[in-house]
Formats: C-alpha cells, sequence, structure tokens
C-alpha cells in the first residue's frame, strides 16, 4: 500500500467524491463512522467523552463523531475552536451538533475549562491539513489535554504532529491511540514520534484506492495485500534443488547459537539445502541441533580463518556470530571480491565493514544487509540525532551504496538502492530479543536462495520474520517468547500465505 501526503491524500479525497458522486459532507461522515466503529468497539458507554474539535475538517470529522457517539448512547461533551472562520463541513455538522446538545466555544486561552479525570477524550483539533507551528489557543488546549491522565484517541493524527515530515514545536497530542484515515502517515513509523501517536489503527474509510494509482510516493507499506501477491507457489514437481542451495558463513567460539538459529531458519523457510561453513569447535553443536544442515567446517576451531568454495550456491549469507577477528575480516574481503550476485551481510560482517569502509565498493549490487540502529550508526560513521535521520541517512547509503538497506526496528524500513522504502505491518516488541536478528538473516536468505529477487527476499523476510513474531507471542507472549520460538512459528507464514 502506497502511504501517501497529506497533499496527496486530499487528493484522493477529491478523486473519490467525483468518482462517487459524493460530496465531501458524506466523505467526512463516512469517516466520522469508521471512527465511531473502532472507538465503540474498544471503549464502554460509562465514560463521558470529550471532544475536542478544531475550525478546520478534522475539526468536522469530530462534530460528525460527537453525534454519531450521542445516537449510540454516549455521553458526549463537545467543544469548538471558534478563534477563526470555521470550514463549510465543519460549521455543517457544528449546526447539527448545536441541534442535540450545547457546544462549548473557546475563542481564547480564558474560555479554557478545567479537564476532570476519568473521562475519554477524542483530539479532533488539527488534522493532516497542519502548516504552522501550533501556538496560542490550540498549543494551550493541547498542553491542558496533555496534562491529564485521561485517554486520548485521536481522530487521523494527534494534533500538532505533521503527517509527512517531523514538527519542531512542543505542541502536539500525546495520544493513547490514533485512529488514521485509510492509509498510515508517515509520521507513524518513527519511534520518537510513539509518544504522541500511541497504539495507531488504520480505518477504511472507502477512499477509491484506484485514484493513486498514478501518484508517485517513495513510501510504501508492506502489509498482507502485497505479501499475498509477492508470494508464490511451490511447484508439485520439484526437487530440493528446486528450492535453493544455500551458504552461510556464521559462528565463533560462544556464538554458535546465531549459527544454529539462522542455519535452522534457513531450512524452516523452505529452502531446500544449507550448508554452513563454522569454525571447528561448532561443529557437535550445530550437527546436534540441526541434523538437516550440512557443514563445511574451518581449520580454525574458534573463528572462521578460509572461505569455502562458494561456487553452486543459489545464496549467501555472512555475519552472524562470526565475531571479528582479523582472519575473519579478510573471509569477508575475499567474499565481498569474489561475489558477483547479491549477498546477505549481517552484524559482525557489517561491524567489520565499519571498519574497513573502502571495501563498500566490493559489495555486490543490491546485496541486503541488515543493520540494526547501532550498527547503521557505525557503518555511516555518525550518532544520529532521531529517527527522521536516521531513516535519511539510510535512504542516502542504499542509494551510494546500490544495495538494499533492512533498518531493524518497530515497522523495520526496507530501503531500496533507488530510495524507495517499505514499511513492514508485522511484528511485536517481543521480537526485540537476543537472536532474532540471526533468525531474520537466515528467512532473508533462504528467500533469495529460493529465486526471489534480492528486493522481494528482503519484504517477504521481514514480513515473515514479524509474522511469526506475532504468531509465537500469542502462545508464549511478547516478554516470554524467544528467537528460537519465532523459527518455530515460521510454519504459520506459510500455512496462511502459501497453502
Ligand atoms: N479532505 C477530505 O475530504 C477529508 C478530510 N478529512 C479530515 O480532514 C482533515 C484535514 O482537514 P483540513 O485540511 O481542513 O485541515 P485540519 O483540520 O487539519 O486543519 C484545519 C485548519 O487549521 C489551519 N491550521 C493549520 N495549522 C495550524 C496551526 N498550527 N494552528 C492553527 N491553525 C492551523 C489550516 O489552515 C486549516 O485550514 C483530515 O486530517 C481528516 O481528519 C476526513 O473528513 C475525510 C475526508
Ligand atoms: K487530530
Amino acid at each position: 500500500m502506497k502511504i501517501l501526503t497529506a497533499a496527496q491524500i486530499h487528493q484522493l479525497d477529491l478523486y473519490t467524491q467525483e468518482a462517487e458522486h459524493i460530496t465531501s459532507l458524506a466523505l467526512m461522515e463516512r469517516a466520522a463512522e469508521a471512527f465511531v466503529g473502532w472507538f465503540t468497539k474498544h471503549t464502554s458507554l460509562q465514560k463521558e467523552i470529550w471532544v475536542f474539535c478544531g475550525r478546520g475538517n478534522n475539526g468536522g470529522d469530530g462534530l460528525a463523531i460527537a453525534c454519531l457517539l450521542i445516537n449510540r448512547g454516549y455521553k458526549v461533551k463537545p467543544f469548538i475552536v471558534k478563534s477563526g472562520p470555521l470550514t463549510s463541513d465543519c460549521a455543517a455538522n457544528l449546526s447539527r451538533l448545536e441541534k442535540m446538545v450545547a457546544v462549548t466555544s473557546i475563542v481564547t486561552e480564558e474560555d479554557l475549562v478545567k479537564i476532570p479525570a476519568n473521562i475519554l477524550i477524542i483530539d479532533a483539533l488539527l488534522g493532516s491539513g497542519l502548516n504552522r507551528e501550533v501556538t496560542g489557543v490550540y498549543a494551550a488546549i493541547i498542553d491542558k489535554i496533555n496534562a491529564t491522565e485521561n485517554k486520548v484517541y485521536a481522530v487521523d493524527v494527534p494534533s500538532g504532529l505533521y503527517s509527512d515530515y517531523p514538527a519542531k514545536h512542543a505542541a502536539i497530542i500525546t495520544a493513547d491511540h490514533t485512529i488514521t484515515f485509510q492509509m498510515p502517515k508517515l509520521m507513524l513509523f518513527l519511534s520518537d514520534h510513539e509518544a504522541f501517536t500511541g497504539a495507531w489503527h488504520i480505518v477504511d474509510i472507502g477512499l477509491k484506492m484506484e485514484g493513486a494509482a498514478d501518484i508517485v510516493s517513495d513510501y510504501s507499506y508492506t502489509d498482507a495485500a502485497v505479501i499475498h501477491k509477492m508470494i508464490r507457489k511451490r511447484p508439485v514437481f520439484s526437487h530440493k534443488g528446486t528450492f535453493g542451495k544455500v551458504l552461510l558463513i556464521a559462528g565463533s567460539k560462544g556464538m554458535m547459537g546465531a549459527a544454529t538459529l539462522a542455519a535452522k531458519s534457513i531450512l524452516r523457510t523452505g529452502a531446500g539445502l544449507v550448508c554452513v561453513h563454522i569454525p571447528g569447535s561448532g561443529v557437535d553443536i550445530v550437527q546436534t541441533l540441526i541434523p538437516e544442515a550440512i557443514l563445511s567446517i574451518d581449520p580454525n576451531k574458534e573463528v572462521v580463518t578460509v572461505l569455502p568454495d562458494i561456487d553452486g550456491y543459489s545464496a549467501i549469507g555472512i555475519g552472524v556470530g562470526l565475531g571479528e577477528h582479523p582472519y575473519t575480516a579478510d573471509v569477508l574481503e575475499e567474499l565481498l571480491v569474489s561475489s558477483v550476485d547479491p549477498l546477505v551481510i549481517d552484524a559482525s560482517a557489517l561491524n567489520i565493514l565499519a571498519s574497513n569502509p573502502h571495501w563498500i565498493t566490493h559489495i555486490p549490487p543490491n546485496s541486503i544487509l541488515t543493520p540494526h540502529p547501532r550498527e547503521l550508526e557505525r557503518l555511516a560513521g555518525m550518532k544520529f540525532q532521531n529517527s527522521w535521520e536516521r531513516l535519511h541517512k539510510a535512504i542516502e547509503m542504499a542509494k551510494k551504496m546500490q544495495v538494499i538497506i533492512v533498518l531493524k526496528g518497530a515497522y523495520t524500513a526496507v530501503v531500496m538502492p533507488t530510495g524507495v522504502v517499505h514499511f513492514n505491518s508485522t511484528g511485536n516488541s517481543g521480537l526485540a530479543t537476543a537472536g532474532s536478528g540471526d533468525v531474520l538473516t537466515g528467512i532473508i536468505t533462504s528467500f533469495l536462495a529460493q529465486g526471489y529477487s534480492p528486493a522481494d527476499a528482503a519484504r517477504l523476510g521481514v514480513f515473515a520474520h514479524g509474522y511469526a513474531g506475532d504468531a509465537a507471542a500469542e502462545v508464549k507472549s511478547k516478554a516470554g517468547m524467544i528467537a528460537s520460538d519465532i523459527t518455530e512459528y515460521l510454519p504459520m507464514f506459510f500455512l496462511d500465505f502459501e497453502e
């Protein structure tokens, strides 16, 4: 699903109105109904609801929401900012609401009343039309709402947060839930914004998505629909060679578990065969834990010192648990120089690269690098001030290096060599556990070996990893799940998307 800017969404609104011969007021009513559908499912009738509405169409949504909630028996106290003129749809909903209940006007800060405890708040002050710093009466209301302990539900976006770029001002609603219309906005994906957005949820307001076909966006959201189109069925007439042969160069003394996790994930993702090149001391461990894997044994017991024969493999992954011994670094250099096809590069291999930045030119184009934020900082040779800077540095690096960067975290960003970014939709905080990255490397390498393009292998891999993590968390809990559970729940992904 494309992620559109506020201006592009407005374009889509107009397209929908024209295509369906409906007014903007009717579309606003749909948005209000979609919000209320979510809201009534997740709240009870018991608490009074204060609805704060601004002068634009976000405020119009708030007023329409208030009407709908009153009709459903909720006790509602609405407020309208009247520091200037209202948009026509906002005014239309205000006169409708005023026939049902008294609406308190807020013209200046003096009109603000004390907000009691134990109510629910709907924030419909400012939406995607925000185009300047928030000051004056809007800022005063936002501060007052944020100072209470009440649960806050933001309509479309938390008021004060721009949809497409970070805000510099302080007056931004800190919502518990953001109910966003039709598609996620770019700002919902930045970790620094979690305090403002809370948990966010997409509700369908029936915009005609074919109107977005020609709209160009550098950002997209990898949801289940995308994956259903991407994933291929396994052919009936197949043998293990059909599904690719993976070489994994991994492990060092004390970190053989990483090699095991990645190798097992390669197999659980459906590759036909995996050969793991490990130091000698890991043989019993890996052979016992994964009898299905073939071993290539390094002459050194503790670290990888020799590059095995790389011919005949459909994909090669390097880095998990390797350590950064100088001999191991030499192996990485040799692999980079002698490879033509894209590689999957993770963990120790990324740190070795960060220490040897001149090797970057040897990385085969379209290779997949899977750094977590700290590893990206080391690769970039700088500290990032915030997640916006981090994302933009990743885009710059992916373009410059002509590689795919999988920037790991909530909504993992898969950044293409073109600069296009695909945010992932699956996963939970339980994935932030030791070994989870090793599992991801295994999954991506496996998809690559099965003939998916590097771009698809990265997006599929990240989605499947998150999906398996969600399935694991349902049974084992977010805190209680461990990396090997992600591997064990990978079959859930294939049952739901391939079978
Ligand atoms: N466009 C449409 O057809 C639809 C829009 N919808 C709603 O409309 C919202 C967008 O509405 P608008 O474009 O009217 O904009 P907003 O309601 O977000 O903003 C209202 C007005 O506030 C002004 N403003 C901007 N920044 C300000 C600031 N810092 N301080 C004070 N005033 C400021 C703007 O000039 C704008 O006219 C969406 O977020 C969504 O909630 C939905 O009803 C669905 C349909
Ligand atoms: K809002």
